[in-house]
């Protein structure tokens, strides 16, 4: 089989989607009736939601149940909320992000749609778009989520009338690409009554598109694949040095972007030493090339030196090293985040210190305004932070890479995540100026 070929089956097997919507919009049900009528739930989970609707006096299964475990997780007060179910069909396999919607919860919403080629956005037809829809739609811009659906739930209760969705489809389309959504696809449904979920609805024939299924199911979702400059965050050097192989070196980890291939000259960040590379074993077999979110070991001509926390890339399209990183992030701890904070930035499989050293704005998302200089970002804030780091970062700005382009801070104290960030411009300094670190080393 080809790489292109394999590279195109790999890319539409799996789609990570995430799901947002105002409370009581119907995320639930709609996730529920989509297990249910796609067959993906396992007979004795239904029968548990039959058992437990018919023990509330319900004729139908309350579908709605089928994600009850959720809410039983949220009212523990789990810090970051997102649950992630996994399903399949016989087209696609697919990993559900799934985040409460009440707005204290943007945080969740971030974290849930950061991976995902896809965001759901639910609106009750009765209500049409409202600020909780637009903040969502806000961050999907904000995410540079590649594909937005606009599901228009419970048409049952407005008598299926197309003028209804049309105009709410409108106002939502029109709002999104303002923000710079690339793609919106409204679709009709009931998740109650399952019209255009996974079946096409007797009682809308005047949609049509494809249901909620067909359209999870042919999405494609080869943007990372075909827009990313190939990066391998070295998580493992194996060295074995069995009689058999005493010189075998190999460097081990995910692949977090694009294509590698053998006899690819690479280079390897942040000591910009480079090589060729002599070979890549996927799953122990020998292969030609391999690329996004698979796990491989590559071998290199050069026995250069290289350690946990490094980034493998291609020569021609390294990303430049920078100790002043500037992005946009979503503030996800309880504890505020000051100028002078101390933390650590998680970028690949390194980690490095560094400070905050400005907070240039913070966003209103539901006037997409900016508030300059507010000083700090508490829980569910979204702002522009500039970070100094202690060591020089192989950073990609987040519109080239999502995966490479974002970071976590972490509390150094206690390794609590503070903040997800998108590296929106990084000022590459080719001579990072260190000044002598003071004695506790957080001078940089
Ligand atoms: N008539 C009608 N009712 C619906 C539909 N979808 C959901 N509902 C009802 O709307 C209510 C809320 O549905 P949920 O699925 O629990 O909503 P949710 O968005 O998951 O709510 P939270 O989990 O609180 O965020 C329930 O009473 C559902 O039965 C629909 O298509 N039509």
């Amino acid at each position: 089989m080809s790489t292109i070929i394999s590279e195109e089956l790999s890319a539409t097997t799996l789609l990570r989607f995430a799901t947002a919507g105002s409370v009581d919009d119907g995320k639930s049900t709609l996730v529920g009736r989509l297990l249910h009528d796609s067959k993906s739930i396992l007979t004795d989970q239904l029968e548990a939601v039959e058992r437990a609707s018919a023990g509330r006096g319900q004729d139908a299964p309350d579908l709605a149940l089928l994600t009850d475990g959720l809410r039983a997780e949220r009212e523990q007060g789990i810090t970051i909320d997102v649950a992630y179910r996994y399903f399949a069909t016989p087209r696609r396999r697919f990993i559900l992000a799934d985040t409460p919607g009440h707005v204290q919860y943007t945080r969740n919403m971030v974290t849930g749609a950061s991976t995902a080629e896809l965001t759901v956005i639910l609106v009750d037809a009765r209500n049409g778009v409202v600020e909780q829809t637009r903040r969502h739609a806000a961050i999907a811009a904000l995410l540079r989520v590649p594909h937005v659906v606009l599901a228009v739930n419970k048409m049952d209760l407005v008598e299926y009338r197309e003028s209804v969705f049309a105009a709410i489809a409108e106002e939502f389309t029109a709002y999104a690409s303002e923000l710079g959504v690339p793609e919106v696809t409204a679709i009709p449904i009931s998740a109650l009554a399952g019209d255009n979920v996974v079946d096409a609805s007797a009682n809308m024939d005047w949609y049509g598109g494809p249901t909620f299924l067909e359209h999870l199911e042919t999405v494609p979702v080869s943007h990372d694949l075909a827009h990313c400059h190939a990066r391998l965050p070295v998580q493992y050097v194996i060295r074995p040095q069995t009689a058999e192989h005493p010189d075998y070196r190999g460097y081990a980890g995910q692949i977090a972007a694009g294509t590698f291939h053998v006899g690819e000259a690479v280079t390897v960040l942040p000591s910009g030493r480079t090589s060729t590379i002599s070979g890549i074993d996927l799953l122990g077999v020998p292969v030609d090339a391999a690329w996004t979110t698979q796990s491989v070991t590559v071998l290199l001509a050069d026995d250069i030196d290289i350690s946990r926390g490094d980034l493998i890339v291609p020569t021609k399209d390294a990303p430049a090293t920078t100790q002043d990183v500037e992005a946009t992030v979503c503030h996800v701890a309880d504890q505020p985040l000051t100028v002078g904070h101390r933390v650590l930035i998680k970028h690949g499989t390194r980690t490095v210190k560094a400070i905050v050293k400005d907070i240039p704005s913070r966003l209103t998302l539901d006037d997409l305004s900016l508030h300059p200089h507010p000083g700090q970002l508490v829980a569910n804030d979204i702002g522009r932070v500039k970070i100094r780091t202690a060591e020089p970062l192989p950073v990609d700005s987040y519109a080239d890479s999502r995966r490479t382009g974002s970071f976590i801070l972490i509390d150094p104290a206690d390794g609590t995540t503070l903040t997800a960030g998108m590296v929106g411009e990084s000022f590459a300094s080719p001579e990072p100026v260190k000044d002598e670190p003071d004695d506790d080393g957080w001078d940089f």
